[in-house]
């Protein structure tokens, strides 16, 4: 017998395999085409069943219901209508469904099978579902749903041929009348589809029981929120908890270590650099190292335990209603630590100006670079005190507060963005959950030691350079008695000059002189007014003994120390981040627009921040 071709189309939920099935199916024999007028990609392709007969296979894009919310889910609700243009109604539909997902995938499954086609469901990823410890029994899914169900692995080409025959059989022996009805409301085809579900479930072991339990919490919309805030906010508390000991035995043991330096050495040259520029100066940025330590800490365990790809999963949602896709959460949490693997990280995003606009906001993530400056001026001007009668830190939730300004700041940006300069639609994405487990305490320790690692080498090289450097540019010319050496050395009068364009946001000389070289890296702010400090202070016993927070307790307003740490949520002070930009968007172009919207938004942050503190008599 030899009729026209039979057409049948491959359905389902995003990320159900159909795409894989459909390449397993026609290997080579395919064609990439658009739809007219739309620009949403059609591939087609021929396959043949055993005794040679051809069939002509469409690979749909996901969507999850009948009910469209964009193009391409619009694009399969038509064709399995037969409602698109150039396009016959299929013969036949193939429901690919992921079997370690059966409840979610069975609910588009139901809304399909009501139309009356030929059908025959794919239970696709057994090999997922069964790893995970879930063994279904697809002949009783099959009388439920009074269709054939084919146990599929599309990655591994298994049961394509009972694919096929199942499909060959419900074309030739279809009845139009074997319809089911689908449940009318959205809550009772949920309820079918898990009901559903349940009778296919042969058996499940505890850990998948327990991980689904776990996940309805994690996962949950609003409760997954709470949690996920609940959790940041505990980490930024214990970081002021728990490092406070460990700085504290850092600071005393680099202030012995001057004062050796002091009594061993001539009071040369050489002395000055080292007191003033290497050990005060590189010595508070090695302070923080705890504090570091402790947020990294956290970020592993996290990891590690397998909650980070479910925070993932649930900010996915907001980060597409900015324009984003979920894809860039991985890169966006890396530039936690810092934004340059985290831009290189952007290489996963195959759309162009998705990424694009992940690298332009990258940069607002508190990097761990920023831990010292906000450290310092917290540790100096926020009271170490509880907010009201609760046990909840006030020098934490500044913190928590900061880093909260610079993903909400990104979050707008990136809105912002998506409407004009990078224009485009958010990709959907989905991903494997990773299994829960117990971090392995080794793994932390190694990724720990790491981290500190990067951190004293960059104190060791990019900071200490440019301390030195600034050193220098502090102590010459020599200024005559009665005189501020800092004031009038060469950075000084730099600094003086820069004073002028930040004195309206409320910065000082101490800030204006710490803004330049901090551009090499946001740490330097803090290693630069140490150094100015201690040469300021060089001499006088009283003032060298007092820590740098001290000093600029006495020197600066809360308004000011405000208008600071709101600088840095926003200012681009880093040139590796520089760097990498034009690296990685080959050219100038994008990484000079990003320093300028970033500055631009620093100054304006600090502004407003410096007013609204003077306006509640904070000046
Ligand atoms: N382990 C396993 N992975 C699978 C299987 N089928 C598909 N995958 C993987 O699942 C992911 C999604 O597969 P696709 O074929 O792109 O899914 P799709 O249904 O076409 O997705 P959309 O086009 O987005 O709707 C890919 O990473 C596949 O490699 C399977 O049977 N077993
Ligand atoms: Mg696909």
């Amino acid at each position: 017998m030899t009729g026209p071709i039979p057409s049948v189309a491959l359905v389902g939920n995003p990320n159900a395999g159909k795409s894989s099935l459909f390449n397993a199916l026609t290997g080579a024999r395919q064609k990439i085409a658009n739809y007219p007028g739309v620009t949403v990609e059609r591939k087609a392709g021929h396959a043949s069943f055993a005794d040679g007969r051809p069939i002509a296979l469409i690979d749909l894009p996901g969507t999850y219901s009948l009910t469209p919310a964009s193009l391409d889910e619009a694009v399969t609700r038509d064709v399995v209508l037969g409602k698109q243009a150039g396009e016959k109604r299929p013969d036949a539909l193939i429901v690919v469904v992921d079997a370690a997902n059966l409840d979610n995938h069975l609910c588009f499954a139901l809304e399909l099978l009501a139309l009356g086609l030929p059908t025959v469901i794919a239970l696709n990823m057994l090999d997922l579902a069964e790893r995970d410890g879930l063994t279904l029994d697809p002949q009783r899914l099959a009388r439920e749903l009074g269709v054939p169900v084919v146990p599929t692995v599309a990655v591994r080409k298994r049961g394509l041929a009972e694919l096929l025959e199942a499909v060959d059989e419900a074309i030739r022996t279809h009845q139009p009348r074997d319809v089911v009805a689908a449940p009318r409301s959205d809550a009772s085809l949920h309820q079918r589809a898990r009901a559903l579900a349940r009778a296919a479930t042969l058996s499940e072991t505890p850990v998948r029981r327990w991980t689904q339990r776990v996940d309805s919490v994690v996962l949950h919309p609003i409760g997954g929120f709470a949690l996920l805030l609940a959790l940041m906010f505990v980490m930024f508390q214990s970081v002021y908890a728990a490092a406070e000991a460990p700085a504290d035995v850092l600071e005393s043991g680099i202030g012995v270590l001057q004062g050796w330096v002091i009594d061993t050495l001539p009071d040369t040259f050489l002395r000055g650099l080292i007191v003033e520029g290497v050990l005060a100066g590189v010595g508070a940025v090695i302070v923080f190292l705890p504090q570091i330590l402790i947020l990294f800490l956290f970020i592993l365990l996290l990891e590690a335990s397998g909650y980070m790809a479910r925070a993932a999963f649930l900010m996915d949602g907001l980060m597409g209603k900015v324009g984003l896709s979920g894809r860039g959460f991985i890169p966006l949490l890396s530039s936690f630590a810092c934004a340059v693997p985290g831009i290189m990280a952007t290489r996963a995003i195959p759309d162009e100006k998705d990424r694009l606009t992940t690298i332009l906001i990258a940069p607002l993530m508190t990097c761990s670079a920023r831990m010292p400056v906000y450290a310092l001026v917290i540790g100096a001007f926020i009271p170490a005190r509880n907010v009201g009668g609760t046990p909840i830190g006030l020098q934490g939730l500044v913190l928590f507060g900061l880093f909260l300004s610079g993903i909400v700041g990104a979050l707008l940006v990136a809105y912002v963005l998506r409407r004009s300069v990078t224009r485009g639609n958010a990709a959907g994405f989905m991903m494997e959950m990773p299994r829960y487990q117990w971090p392995r305490a080794r793994d932390i320790a190694i990724a720990l030691w790491q981290r500190a690692w990067i951190f004293l080498r960059r104190a060791g090289t990019i900071i200490a350079m440019t301390t030195v450097v600034l050193w220098l540019l502090l102590s010459f010319p020599k200024a005559p008695v009665g005189q501020s050496q800092v004031e009038y050395s060469v950075a000084g009068r730099i600094a003086s000059g820069l004073e002028v364009i930040v004195k309206p946001i409320g910065f000082n000389h101490d800030i204006a002189l710490a803004l330049i070289p901090a551009m090499a890296a946001r740490e330097v702010a803090v290693s630069a007014m140490a150094t100015a400090n201690a040469i300021d202070a060089s001499g006088d016993e009283e003032a060298m003994a007092e820590t740098l927070g001290e000093r600029l307790q006495g020197k600066w307003s809360l308004a000011t120390a405000l208008a600071f740490l709101a600088w840095f949520v926003f200012a681009p002070q880093c040139i590796s981040t520089i760097a990498i930009t034009r690296r990685e968007t080959n050219g100038w172009k994008w990484p000079l627009f990003m320093v300028g919207y970033l500055f631009l938004l620093a100054y304006a942050a600090a502004g407003i921040t410096y007013w609204t503190a003077v306006a509640f008599g904070l000046g």
